[in-house]
């Protein structure tokens, strides 16, 4: 089995998605303990997000969303950009969240809460058509550490890690992350809903990537089940998708 995914030629990737405090990181995490040296785990940038130049672009977006809305979503979309485009040699690439949590999830919730001022929602928007949807190819692009542009658009699928707001909300609090002091259960509710119409009732935005949910409102050990569950879906995906490539 390891010598037919070796012979994938580029990274099938696998993105975790959730609320926060849903568990991507600690479900990330499991498959690096886990040894799967067919497996590039990726966690999100938030240590770039709390120090882009000097400035913690997480706080300032949770102490004012108005004002830093736009700057936060548009590091966020670079870093994501960056992730989605590293360079590996491992089979798969395991991804915390992505450029389409980001644009689907938190960017409509700034539209629809009317603090990202159209303008600056086109622009985001402009960026992630042309990210997800462009073929172009620069050599200027192609680096040893990054694919081109083309080979991001390629075969995933969703990892959608499906809680209660009450269950991150607590799990948020315990974590106790400074900049998340401000965010309410309100809000997590809210956002818990963008997810629910993007990868659950599926009804805002076409999500062609195939859904594997995992109940992760269970606890860190009655969730390694649901883990076990999933990493047939993972390892069996990619080989399909290497035998018929
Ligand atoms: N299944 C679980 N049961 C109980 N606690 C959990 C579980 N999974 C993760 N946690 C804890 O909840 C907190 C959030 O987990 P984690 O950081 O993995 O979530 P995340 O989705 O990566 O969060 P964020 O999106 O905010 O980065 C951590 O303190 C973690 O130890
Ligand atoms: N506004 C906004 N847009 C995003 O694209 C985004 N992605 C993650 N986050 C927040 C959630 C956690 O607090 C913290 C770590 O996930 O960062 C985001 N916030």
């Amino acid at each position: 089995m390891e010598e037919e995914i070796k012979t994938h030629n580029s990274p099938f990737t696998v993105l975790v998605e959730g609320n926060i405090g849903s568990g991507k990181t600690t479900f990330l995490n499991y498959f690096k303990q886990q040894q799967h040296q067919n497996v590039c785990a990726l966690l999100e940038r938030v240590e770039m997000w709390k120090n882009c130049g000097g400035h913690n672009l997480l706080l300032y977006m949770y102490e004012d969303r108005e004002r830093w809305g736009f700057t936060f979503q548009s590091y966020v979309q670079l870093t994501m950009l960056k992730q989605h485009t590293f360079k590996t040699n491992s089979p798969i690439k395991l991804m915390e969240s992505s450029v389409y949590s980001s644009r689907y999830c938190f960017v409509e919730k700034m539209i629809s809460d009317g603090i990202l001022p159209s303008p600056s929602a086109s622009v985001i928007d402009e960026w992630f058509k042309w990210i997800t949807s462009n073929a172009f190819c620069s050599v200027d692009l192609i680096s040893e550490y990054y694919y081109d542009i083309c080979s991001f658009v390629q075969y995933f699928i969703i990892v959608y890690l499906r809680t209660s707001p009450e269950v991150v909300y607590q799990r948020m609090r315990e974590r106790n992350r400074d900049e998340e002091k401000s965010v309410s259960l309100q809000y997590l509710s809210e956002i818990h809903e963008m997810y629910e119409n993007w990868l659950y009732h599926k009804t805002a935005f076409t999500c062609q990537a195939s859904v594997l949910i995992v109940n992760a409102d269970l606890d860190k050990f009655a969730i390694l089940e649901e883990y076990q569950k999933v990493i047939p879906n993972i390892f069996g995906a990619c080989l399909n998708e290497s035998s018929s490539s």
